[in-house]
């Protein structure tokens, strides 16, 4: 089976997923683990700086001067300024930030964006776009190293190998190249990229800059937060960057070691342990729940152990909750990053570090009240930890400060190599909602073009005649979702036949 083969869904779930990190899980771990040195190789770890400090690097963007440092409308922090430097100042260039300036020039607003570290944030340069890299090399990788497959097609190729730095290099250089290609589409499209870390300072106010320099500040009638997340590491563990890593680390590939220890077999766990098996290193799960993959619907979960983990160099220890490590991959989720936002200022207190939202976005503060000009999005108010949610959230933020009320969709918002709203979640707002959930499923093998590519399985799963949830898992299967993401979006009845036609979806028995 290639590593190519991915899970998807579309839909989502009323409960965030900020429900998974660590503080708030709902188990007494079983077994507490304490894991031993896992044969990392010592001296083929070439790690030179890696420490946390999320504002390791400084694009030289901007850089602040002293005739800018109090704006015109500067007034007591605590009062709004009565004239602004920007209709929008964004706090984080991430893909949320980047989504929303984009849009908010579009739309006609004088639009700021303040960086700490580098444009793109975590999916450009720690995220998605490194990782999915890698995984196209893992992909192809297994597919040259798979005899069988390949002389199904009637090719002979002869043993396969890689070079871990060209390996490395190709993540990376794709990193930058899309790095610099969402900073000069900002710079085209007028937007400031004001460098340094943003502090909120009170209504409509931001502060800005660098260690060493004088501060800046700017007011804008409109705010967004999107400051993003870090990786989220339990208590006891630390990260060395050497021995004990997470995937702002591994991304880099400085080593492939002979065994690794993953701990936490979620998303990054997931996709890790597909890049390293697929360039030959053995791996060890270590999961405090008591599945594999528990964020995963239950089914697509087994299915997915029963293709992606059984076959391959993986074993696993469930129900063992990691307290102290001396060499692993901590991979046990994200934690939102608002440290020295300022958010003290216009009070604001976080949830489980989360930045509070109501469906708009907009920041509620430790009273409950909405706080007027203030929106959060992305990963740092936890709604959806997706590169594509941020974005949308960004856009739907824009629209609603200039003047069209949108409340963003999260149930269309589809997620590859994860799945949000689960079986036992769909009967659950059955139950709440009073309706009836019912299961269709189909295969791939019905599918010509699957066999085609010598992909015969697949599962597909629509909810009732209003579309609660698909869940994919097979080739292409981050593609094919779309199709049925777009379908929830507009509203879409399984009865229109659309998707029906595309997958053979069997009706389900509720629909009328
Ligand atoms: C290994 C990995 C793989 C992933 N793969 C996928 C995937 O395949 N698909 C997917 O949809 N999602 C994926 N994600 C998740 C995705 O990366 C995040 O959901 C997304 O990056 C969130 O975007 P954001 O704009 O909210 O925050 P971020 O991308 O984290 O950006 C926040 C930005 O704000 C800056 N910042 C923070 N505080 C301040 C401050 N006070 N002042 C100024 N700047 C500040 C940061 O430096 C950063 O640049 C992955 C994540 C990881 C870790
Ligand atoms: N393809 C994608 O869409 C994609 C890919 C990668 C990451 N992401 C995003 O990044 C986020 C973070 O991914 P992640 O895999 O780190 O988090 P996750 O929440 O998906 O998985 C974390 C896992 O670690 C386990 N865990 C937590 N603490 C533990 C401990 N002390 N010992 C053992 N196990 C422990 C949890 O039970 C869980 O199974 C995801 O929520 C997702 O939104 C998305």
């Amino acid at each position: 089976m290639q590593s190519s083969f991915s899970l998807s869904c579309s839909q989502a779930t009323t409960v965030p997923r900020s429900n998974y990190t660590f503080d708030s899980l709902p188990f007494a771990p079983s077994k507490p683990i304490n894991l031993r040195f896992c044969g990392l190789r010592r001296e083929a770890l070439g790690f030179s700086s890696l420490s946390r400090s999320h504002f390791r690097r400084g694009l030289q963007l901007h850089t602040p001067t002293r005739s800018k440092r109090i704006s015109a409308s500067l007034v007591d922090n605590g009062s709004p300024p009565k004239s602004f430097d920007y209709d929008l100042i964004i706090i984080g260039a991430g893909v949320g930030g980047h989504g929303a300036a984009l849009h908010a020039v579009e739309k006609g607003l004088k639009t700021a964006i303040i960086e700490g570290d580098v444009v793109g944030g975590t999916c450009v340069n720690r995220g998605c776009v490194p990782s999915k890299a890698l995984l196209a090399v893992s992909g192809r990788m297994r597919e040259l190293q798979s005899e069988h497959h390949m002389k199904a097609l009637g090719l002979q190729v002869s043993a396969a190998g890689y070079d871990r730095q060209g390996v490395a290099d190709h993540a990376n250089n794709l990193a930058s190249k899309i790095r610099n290609n969402l900073t000069n589409s900002l710079k085209a499209l007028g937007v400031d990229i004001l460098t340094g870390v943003g502090t909120i300072l009170g209504p409509q106010k931001v502060k800005y800059g660098k260690a060493g320099f004088p501060d800046n500040i700017v007011t804008a009638k409109d705010i967004i937060i999107a400051t993003g997340s870090v990786p989220f590491v339990p208590k006891g563990v630390e990260v060395d960057g050497k021995t004990v890593i997470t995937s702002d680390h591994a991304l880099k590939l400085e080593f492939v070691p002979d065994w690794i220890v993953i701990v936490g077999s979620g998303y990054i766990g997931l996709e890790f342990s597909d890049v390293y098996t697929a360039l030959g290193s053995e791996v060890t799960f270590v999961e405090a729940l008591d599945q594999l993959m528990p964020g995963f619907d239950p089914e697509i979960g087994k299915l997915a152990q029963r293709v992606l983990i059984n076959p391959r160099k993986i074993d696993y220890h469930t129900g063992v909750f990691a307290s102290k490590v001396d060499a692993a991959l901590i991979a046990t989720g994200r934690a939102p990053f608002t440290n020295g936002l300022g958010l003290e200022n216009i009070n604001v207190v976080t949830q489980r570090g989360f930045v509070p939202v109501d469906e708009r976005m907009r920041v509620i503060d430790a009273d409950g009240n909405l706080v007027p000009h203030l929106y959060c999005i992305g990963d740092a108010n936890g709604k959806m930890m997706l590169a594509h949610a941020a974005s949308a959230q960004g856009i739907s933020v824009v629209e609603q400060i200039t003047g069209r009320d949108h409340v963003l969709n999260h149930l269309s918002i589809p997620a590859a190599c994860s799945l949000i709203l689960k079986s036992p979640q769909a009967r659950e707002k059955g139950e709440t909602e009073a309706f009836e959930v019912s299961v269709a499923k189909t295969s791939f093998k019905a599918n010509t073009k699957a066999l085609a590519e010598n992909e015969g399985e697949g599962l597909l799963r629509p909810d009732t005649g209003e579309i609660l949830g698909v869940h994919i898992f097979g080739l292409h299967a981050a593609d094919l979702i779309h199709e049925a993401s777009n379908a929830i979006a507009l509203g879409t009845r399984i009865q229109a036949g659309v998707l029906n036609q595309k997958y053979h979806f069997f009706l389900p028995e509720t629909a009328n």
